[in-house]
């Protein structure tokens, strides 16, 4: 098994850590569809995948701690969006920009290693900073992922209470005892192993758009020591205040993402960059 020491790179939580620190709390989000490609003059084709995503990296990379290419809109080019995607995924290393691929992925144990080994293992084409995943079929299921993470000095985000409205019919059941809550210890247990580190590894996905959510299900996201990720903000309406508002003291681990919201600026990557600054500064 590959070490993250054998690969020379600190552990993700630190890393990342200190990418906001430097470059503060925005992630930008990566979804090419095909309305935007339209809206931005391009086809819907492979080669306006290619432009479209290497466009947003050449305008963020300056701003953005991190880029989170949303999978699906690459897998419906087939094999050809994937090898878009891999170019995007060596192209935001090269420059320095932290990469969340947005892939959603969960299954049993021994398939969940297949999709630890295309998204987090040294040497895979599609190898990105770090993976979304889903906890569905429980969050030990995602076992092989964790540990090739920690081993690799990659990251994971498992999904706890997402942005969606339809969201809280499994996330929030169990009441007391409700699957978020669950998800936030398991995650705050494996972050024990990284209690010296500014932040853990294994981070969570709490929409900006859960309201008092949080509160309402007893969940302390500041003694999960893992980095938020945060979608919601701009085309789902929530605002730089509502994080604030939503993540209280947890707010220093919260990476902020926004897609559409800053994407709908381009295709010039001035105005991109522009939009990608103004929504860094708000936040
Ligand atoms: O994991 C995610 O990033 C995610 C989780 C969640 O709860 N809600 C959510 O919107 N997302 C993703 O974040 C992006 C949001 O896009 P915009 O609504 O355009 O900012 C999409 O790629 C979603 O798939």
């Amino acid at each position: 098994m590959p070490s993250a020491h054998d690969a020379g790179r600190l552990p993700f939580g630190a890393r990342l850590a200190a990418a906001m620190q430097a470059r503060g709390p925005l992630c930008v989000g990566i979804d090419p569809h095909p309305g935007l490609l339209a809206a931005w003059g391009l086809g819907d084709s492979v080669q306006a995948l290619r432009t479209f995503s290497l466009t947003v990296l050449e305008a963020v990379a300056p701003v953005a701690t991190a880029v989170k290419p949303q999978v699906a809109l690459y897998e419906r080019h087939g094999s050809a969006g994937f090898a878009v995607l891999e170019e995007l995924l060596a192209a935001a290393a090269q420059a320095g920009v932290m990469t969340i691929a947005d892939a959603k992925r969960g299954d049993i144990g021994s398939t969940m290693a297949g999709y630890a080994d295309a998204w987090l293992r040294d040497g895979s084409a599609l190898a990105a900073d770090s993976v979304t995943l889903s906890p569905y079929l429980g969050f030990e299921s995602l076992r092989p992922a964790l540990d090739l993470a920690a081993a690799s000095g990659r990251g994971v985000f498992v999904l706890a209470l997402t942005s969606n409205p339809e969201g809280a019919s499994v996330q929030h059941a169990g009441g007391t005892e409700s699957v978020a809550l669950r998800m936030a210890q398991a995650a705050a247990v494996e972050n024990q192993h990284w209690a010296e580190r500014a932040l853990g590894s294994v981070g969570l996905v709490v929409g900006a758009t859960v309201g008092t959510a949080l509160v309402d299900l007893g969940i302390d996201l500041a003694a999960v020591h893992g980095p938020i990720l945060a979608p919601g903000l701009g085309a789902q309406g929530a605002t730089a205040r509502d994080l604030r508002d939503t993540f209280g003291a947890a707010y220093p681990a919260v990476l902020a993402t926004s897609s559409r919201g800053i994407l709908t600026a381009g295709p010039e990557v001035a105005a991109l960059r522009r939009a990608a600054e103004d929504t860094v500064q708000g936040l």
